[in-house]
């Protein structure tokens, strides 16, 4: 492989999302975020509009929640939920062949369940969240917390659309009715396991686009990204911002234009605390759909540029680039039964085997 290290990037660009609202200032933002999504896939926002208390009451509750006592922490396990969430321990999911060294909750919108036999069972995805008993608090914060960036959500994927000379709105058919939220705290570690796995290197394929709040102080590290020479490039903490991603979903639908970047987390000595939200796609988008949306758009020729990937990249895991499943959704259902195989056992026995071991 030859290496072209000028046209890998070295750090993450920031983005001021108040340059939006003013006419004058709007196409330098635009400009910058169309370089943000053609070549790194990675970048911050800033000024997002998100209010700072809505971000605060979440933060300081992570210390509390996380120090439930085990018996609240089992009563909202994720092995109970056919919808996949609840709290999963350390190393219990698994990423990249490896186990992650992380503790979560995984929260979504509140919903009802309303799969029945019969219907796809990508629909059984939807439920309603448990929540721990001992906090009483927590609904409303988490709540609130997820209503602000499914705001942010819908306004950053505005203006993406207007960056790649789309109108406006033409992302917003392809979101889901449900959004996921984690909340995630990667434990310390002893000095001989500094530099452990937190989550092995992937793409996000939990939803279209990934805005994750880093709630540990700035000297707090572990967050990287591959570029395209195949160095891992630290994403540090810059505060009262937040990552965003591209997921591999979106990939699709631009073609390949706007590539999900892989990333990873690496332990440290240090406890760190993080919550990734993933925006949902609706789960019966087809690949065809996907892929047909945009096809003449993203085939012109301003948008052929060499690629952004390295070679490593290149080989993370996509059921749905692949085209191996029908929909998002299953392709969706699959990533969530290998990352938490008791519950795929317990709930989806029907396609365990099918799911699990497809790429043997
Ligand atoms: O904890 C982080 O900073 C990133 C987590 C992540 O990449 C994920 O959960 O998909
Ligand atoms: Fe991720």
């Amino acid at each position: 492989m030859v290496l072209s290290p000028t046209h890998s990037f070295t750090e993450i660009p920031r983005l001021d999302l108040s340059l939006a609202s003013d006419a004058e200032t709007e196409p330098r933002l635009l400009r910058q975020l169309r370089y943000a999504l053609t070549q790194v896939g990675f970048l911050y926002v800033e000024n997002h509009g998100v209010p700072a208390g809505t971000i605060s009451d979440v933060v300081d509750a992570l210390p509390a929640l996380f120090a439930l006592p085990a018996e609240a922490k089992a009563e909202v396990a994720l092995g109970n939920s056919p919808h996949f969430l609840g709290y999963s321990g350390v190393g219990s999911e698994t990423t990249a062949g490896g186990p992650d060294r992380r503790e979560q909750f995984e929260f979504a919108n509140e919903l009802t369940a309303t799969w029945a036999e019969g219907m796809p069972l990508r629909d059984r995805l939807r439920g309603p969240n448990p929540w721990p008993s001992a906090y009483p608090a927590l609904p409303a914060l988490i709540e609130a917390y997820i209503g602000e960036m499914t705001a942010l959500g819908e306004r950053f994927l505005r203006l993406v659309a207007k960056s790649l000379s789309l109108p406006p709105d033409a992302f917003l058919p392809f979101l889901s009715d449900q959004h996921r939220l984690k909340v995630v705290h990667y434990p310390a570690l002893a000095e001989d396991e500094a530099g452990a796995q937190g989550v092995g290197p992937h793409k996000d394929s939990s939803g279209w686009w990934t805005f994750l709040l880093q709630a540990s102080p700035p000297h707090v590290r572990g967050l990287q990204v591959l570029n395209k020479s195949g160095d891992w490039v630290d994403v540090p903490v810059v505060p009262d911002s937040f990552v965003v991603n591209i997921g591999q979903a979106f990939e699709v639908v631009t073609n390949g234009v706007c590539k999900a970047t892989t990333h990873r987390v690496l332990g440290g000595l240090l406890d760190r605390f993080s919550l990734p939200f993933f925006q949902g796609v609706r789960r019966d988008l087809t690949k065809e759909e996907a892929v047909g949306a945009f096809q003449d758009h993203f085939a012109r020729p301003q948008f052929r540029s060499r690629s952004t990937e390295s070679e490593q990249g290149r080989d993370i895991d996509s059921a749905f680039l692949k085209g191996k499943y029908e929909t998002w959704g299953e392709s969706q259902l699959r990533t969530k039964i290998r990352s938490h195989r008791d519950v795929g056992k317990r709930f989806y026995g029907q396609v365990y085997d099918k799911y699990v071991y497809d790429d043997d």
